[in-house]
């Protein structure tokens, strides 16, 4: 893939963003989307345990349920498909776009409207990385290398 993508930079504070599954992929992100205080529900039929931690301390909400049982709320900013059923990821993508939802498949990206970066944050800067889809590895390389020259470490 060869597009490049255009970075934007939006405040999500209070708005509502909905992850569908609750593994791997999605504690990562959810964790990310922490850092800018969005006020996430993650639908799943069951948690991992540092996701199990972040809803004890009610600072993301679960649904416990699977999609197409559990529906994608309407009013929600973005939706993230991260469950590790591709057909399940699918039909979640393509409601949303019946519904005008901007969406996020993490294992298809011809069925991202956007894309996940990777974030260095510090105190007065937000430092977003994205490729072209090709070399995930380098995106996160080049976090780890941006994190060290602005933090020092991490
Ligand atoms: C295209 C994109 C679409 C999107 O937005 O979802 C996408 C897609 C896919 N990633 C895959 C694999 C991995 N991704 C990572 C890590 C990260 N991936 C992230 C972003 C993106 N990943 C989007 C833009 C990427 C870009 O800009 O180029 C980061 C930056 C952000 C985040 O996810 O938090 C985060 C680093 C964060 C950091 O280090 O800070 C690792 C781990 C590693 O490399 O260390 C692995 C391998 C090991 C593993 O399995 O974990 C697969 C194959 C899945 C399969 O085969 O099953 C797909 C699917 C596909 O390519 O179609
Ligand atoms: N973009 C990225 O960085 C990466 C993307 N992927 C893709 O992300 C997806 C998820 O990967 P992992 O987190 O590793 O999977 P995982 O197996 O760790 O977690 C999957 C989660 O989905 C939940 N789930 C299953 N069916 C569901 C349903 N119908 N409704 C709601 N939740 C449901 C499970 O309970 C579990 O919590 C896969 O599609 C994979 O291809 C994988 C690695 C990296």
């Amino acid at each position: 893939m060869s597009e490049l993508r255009f970075p934007m930079f939006i405040p999500l504070e209070h708005k509502k963003i909905m992850v569908f599954g609750a593994g791997k992929v999605a504690y990562r992100r959810i964790n990310t989307l922490l850092l800018f205080h969005a006020n996430i529900t993650v639908v799943s039929p069951a948690v991992c345990k540092e996701l199990e931690n972040l809803i004890n301390q009610k600072k993301i909400y679960w649904i416990k349920g699977s999609y197409p049982d559990c529906l994608i709320e309407t009013d929600a900013f973005f939706i993230l498909a991260a469950t590790n059923d591709e057909k399940i990821n699918e039909s979640i993508y393509k409601e949303c776009k019946k519904n005008n939802l901007l969406v996020n498949n993490a294992g298809n990206q011809s069925q991202c409207d956007f894309f996940f970066p990777a974030i260095v944050e510090t105190n007065d800067l937000i430092v977003g990385i994205a490729g072209n889809g090709s070399n995930h590895k380098k995106v996160s390389e080049t976090a780890t290398k941006i994190r060290k020259e602005l933090r020092g470490g991490e």
